[in-house]
């Protein structure tokens, strides 16, 4: 616990007299895809009534990629979307709705909030925050947020999400994360946090050709030939801040993302970017572009196979304790909870996806007949 947090038996007090309870656990719903939209895009604003259902959440941008001039409209247009559209967000129903507010120190982020929350607050599922530096940034949205739900009479309060996305933030993960029982996770924010680093890359996210390993030399009586051909490997640039993100989200009971892949026609290596995140515990990534949306529901439902897997291992191992062989592969105690990650992870994705359900559904009855 920091100075500046709040005592054990004050963290789940609202923050203002007539404010919602904080919850005492963030709800484990679906968000394999987050999908940015501009609200005042007509074209896009167009495309939201038919996603529904398709996409996990919806996301009406007002930070960056919103033209200074269309900040008002993107905000009114947000508005209106919310309130004209069955079926999004408001804590239930198959599509959560997000937005992502503009960075606290801009002219518009005050604004964004006191005319969000009174208007769509009811449905409004979680606020992204972005470029967050500390749990300072967490306590100002938190204490607000707080005031504006009070005021506006709403009995569920709304969540907070930050982008990890400057150096002093990385640094502070643990503390973010812990800042308020509003905390629902944490995305990556590979392009601002790769300024404010200085690394000299000019990507949204991604790899880099230049970021890899290169094989050792062959050696000829002891002798390296340096001038052979060797194979290079490229490496993955965000490994580290995504490993530090899941931990720090593991610790708190929060959910880990991955943020945007900008190369929006390169959907191999945008897939796997997303599978390399998915694979370090990740729950879901950012969606820039409708063909990434289904990208991302594929790498974030576990495959058929590896939740076949899962559940023979449940099967086989009785109690939970012990060991046995399967497959020539002993499974024991810390296995059988990696297999319960996927079968529950399963679960909820079935209860949301009817397709994923048939193929989850279909791979159930061959288990049981190949056992039979
Ligand atoms: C990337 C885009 C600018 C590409 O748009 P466009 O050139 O219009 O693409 P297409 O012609 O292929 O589009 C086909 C149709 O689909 C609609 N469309 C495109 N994108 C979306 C969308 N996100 N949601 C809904 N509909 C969409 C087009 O309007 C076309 O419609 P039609 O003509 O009627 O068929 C664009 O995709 C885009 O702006 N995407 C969102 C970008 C964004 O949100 N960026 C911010 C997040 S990344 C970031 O902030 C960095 C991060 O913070 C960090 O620091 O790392
Ligand atoms: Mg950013």
């Amino acid at each position: 616990m920091t100075a500046a947090s709040r005592s054990p038996k004050d963290f789940f007090r609202p923050l203002a007299v007539g404010a919602p309870t904080p919850l005492r656990e963030i709800p484990a719903r679906p968000s394999r895809a987050i999908h940015f939209f501009d609200p005042s895009n007509p074209k896009m604003a167009a495309k939201v009534p038919d996603m529904i259902g398709t996409v996990d959440v919806l996301l009406g941008n007002l930070e960056d990629a919103i033209k200074a001039d269309n900040k008002v409209a993107a905000r009114e247009g947000l508005v209106e979307i919310a309130t004209s559209t069955a079926n999004l967000g408001g804590r239930s129903g198959p599509t959560q709705l997000w937005t992502r507010i503009n960075s606290l120190d801009s002219p518009w982020a005050l604004d964004d909030l006191t005319t969000l929350v009174p208007a769509i607050g009811d449905k409004l599922d979680v606020i992204m925050v972005p470029k967050v530096q500390g749990a300072e940034d967490i306590h100002y949205v938190d204490r607000l947020l707080a005031q504006l739900e009070a005021k506006a009479g709403l009995d569920k309060p709304i969540l907070v999400h930050a982008i990890l996305e400057t150096a002093r933030g990385v640094a502070n993960v643990e503390e973010i994360c812990g800042a308020s029982p509003r905390m629902q996770g944490l995305s990556l924010g590979p392009a601002d946090l790769a300024a404010d680093r200085r690394m000299k890359t000019t990507r949204v996210g991604g790899g880099h050709p230049g970021y890899l390993v290169r094989e050792d030399p062959p050696r000829l009586g002891g002798v390296a030939n340096l001038e052979a051909s060797r194979a290079t490997y490229q490496q993955d640039l965000w490994h580290y801040t995504i490993a530090r993100m899941v931990d720090a989200c593991a610790m708190h009971g929060i959910y880990p993302y991955y943020g945007p892949f900008g190369d929006i026609a390169d959907t191999t290596a945008c897939e796997d970017q997303f599978r390399n995140a998915f694979l370090l515990g990740c729950v879901g990534t950012w969606s820039l572009h409708p063909k990434q949306v289904a990208i991302a529901n594929r790498v974030f439902s576990p495959s058929v196979e590896d939740v076949a897997h899962a559940r023979r291992v449940v099967a086989a191992m009785g109690d939970g304790t012990g060991a046995v062989m399967l497959d020539g592969k002993m499974e024991d105690d810390a296995s059988l909870k990696q297999c319960l990650v996927m079968v529950e992870l399963a679960e909820q994705l079935a209860a949301v996806d009817p397709e994923l359900k048939k193929q989850y559904d279909a791979i159930g009855a061959d288990a049981d007949e190949s056992e039979a």
